[in-house]
């Protein structure tokens, strides 16, 4: 059996990074990877990066499927780069099939021609991400018309009529995307609240512009049933007691997705899962078997590929480094929904600050006022920033506006560096932009 002084299983984010670091530092590295469709992982191949360029094009007002054509020329590209990346290294190899556990330090892995080999790790890295969550609905195994996010941004032709189950950051995000290129969407999510998290103020406005872009929401809906009839699909649900159905051509599911560990053999190891599937970690990425940790989606909790990235920083400081970050530290952690405009939050909003009993000053404006909005020609949203009465620090802030997902890069910068909010008040900004406007809500 073959010795590795390092397995990845999954070519993730924070796998494949660790996976170049190691082997650039002349460790012998093997990368399994049960696809090669997915070289690189989700993020380049099936999420951020290929919805986000979909999403931009359909702003730009490019037909669907030459903006899907280019969207595959994006993603061919990122794959082969990714896997070049790794590959090309002396120490590392790259093996297509699909892992599975037999032991705490064997794995099996199964070949494409259905040969199997095994392999050993002096340390193992478990970054195999996450998968859909297909809700438990009649019918919804049996319908011809059911797409994951995966699937809808491989559709050869627009759906007239797209029904989305969820509303969160994929229900969101694609519902706008779908709108824009033509579709009548729905939204059909469980919660009865839109954006339960979000201030109720910023959440509101979010709401509106959205119906007002065509989007039909349902909320409160519990969906009952979905029967196929003559190609397309008839999704019945309940709400507020009453009965009600709508007929589309696809219906996208976006309620969630869950760490991937089924089919994993972990039940062959000690390696700790919780009731969600998620492998158990410490405060280090550590499983409860010496030598093996998990990174990424796959250990539950926040699913972005900036929490991936930051775990192969944490596992390289315990490695090489000071052995001081752990995941307890990474208190400040961003995020954008890339709805148009963007919603982007850090740390604390209102409602999260009263909840907690945190006294606070509220500091907001609309984004109407901000030159740079009328530039863009998109006037709509609100900047929020809660500040801490005693230390003048900041606590938090949402943006609804264009480029919040780059100005809230620079507000997480304050938080993390404990800067005084009078600093970002003061600071002296290039002009025309949507980051000066912070001169201005400040005050
Ligand atoms: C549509 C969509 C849009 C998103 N947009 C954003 C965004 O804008 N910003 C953001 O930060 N996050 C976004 N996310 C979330 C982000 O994609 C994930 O958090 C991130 O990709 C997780 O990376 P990872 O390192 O956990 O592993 P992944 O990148 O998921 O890699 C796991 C790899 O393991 C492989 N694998 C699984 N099981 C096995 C096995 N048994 N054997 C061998 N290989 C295996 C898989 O094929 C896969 O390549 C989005 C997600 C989706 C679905
Ligand atoms: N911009 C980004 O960073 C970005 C973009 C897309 C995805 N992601 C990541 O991918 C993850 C998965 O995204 P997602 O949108 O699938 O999950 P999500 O958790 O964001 O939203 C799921 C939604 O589905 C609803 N829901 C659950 N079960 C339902 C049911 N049976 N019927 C109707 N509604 C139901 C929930 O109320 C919720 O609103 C996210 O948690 C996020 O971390 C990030």
């Amino acid at each position: 059996m073959e010795k590795f002084k390092n397995v990845i299983i999954g070519f993730g984010k924070g796998g494949k990074t660790l996976a170049k670091k190691l082997s650039s530092m002349g460790e012998s590295v093997l990368v399994i990877e049960k696809s090669k469709k997915m070289y690189g992982g989700t993020c380049i191949n099936i999420a951020c990066l290929p919805s986000k360029n979909l999403i931009l094009n359909a702003e730009r007002g490019v037909e669907f499927t030459e903006a899907i054509n280019t969207k595959n020329e994006l993603t061919s590209f990122l794959r082969n780069k990714n896997y070049h990346m790794v590959a090309d290294e002396a120490t590392a190899q790259v093996l297509d099939g699909n892992a599975k556990f037999i032991s705490n330090d064997v794995i099996e892995i199964t070949l494409e021609n259905g040969e199997k080999v095994q392999v050993t790790g002096e340390r193992i890295f478990i970054n195999t991400g996450a998968t859909p969550v297909i809700p438990n609905i009649e019918g919804i195994k049996e319908s011809q018309n059911i797409l994951d996010s995966t699937a809808a941004m491989d559709l050869a032709n627009l759906p007239k009529d797209l029904a989305i189950i969820g509303g969160g950051y994929i229900g969101l995000e694609f519902s706008e995307m779908f709108r824009k290129y033509g579709s009548n969407v729905t939204v059909l999510d469980i919660n009865t609240t839109f954006l339960p998290r979000e201030d109720d103020d910023v959440a509101q406005m979010i709401f509106s512009d959205l119906k007002d872009e065509g989007i039909t929401f349902e909320l409160g809906a519990q969906v009952q049933k979905i029967t196929d009839v003559d190609g397309k699909s008839v999704i019945i649900f309940e709400q507020d007691g009453r009965t009600k159905e709508v007929k589309v051509d696809k219906i996208l599911v976006a309620s969630g997705r869950k760490p991937a560990t089924t089919n994993l053999g972990l039940e062959n190891t000690d390696i700790k899962v919780d009731d969600r599937g998620a492998v158990v970690i410490d405060d280090q990425l550590k499983t409860s078997v010496d030598n093996v940790w998990a990174i990424g989606d796959v250990k539950g909790g926040l699913q972005f590929t900036y929490i991936s990235l930051d775990d192969f920083r944490i596992i390289m400081n315990q490695l090489y480094g000071d052995n001081s970050r752990r995941v307890s530290d990474r208190t400040i952690v961003p995020y954008s929904v890339f709805i148009n405009p963007p919603l982007s939050n850090v740390g604390l909003n209102e409602k999260q600050a009263k909840a907690q009993g945190k006294s606070y000053k509220l500091y907001k404006q609309l984004v109407a006022a901000v030159p740079k909005a009328r530039v863009i020609g998109d006037t709509r949203g609100i900047y929020k920033v809660l500040v801490d009465e005693t230390t003048n620090e900041i606590l938090g802030a949402t943006i609804y506006g264009e480029e919040s997902h780059e100005v809230i890069n620079l507000i997480t910068l304050a938080m993390k560096a404990k800067l005084p909010y009078t600093m970002l008040r003061d600071q002296i900004y290039t002009h025309p932009t949507m980051a000066e406007a912070l001169n201005d809500v400040l005050k």
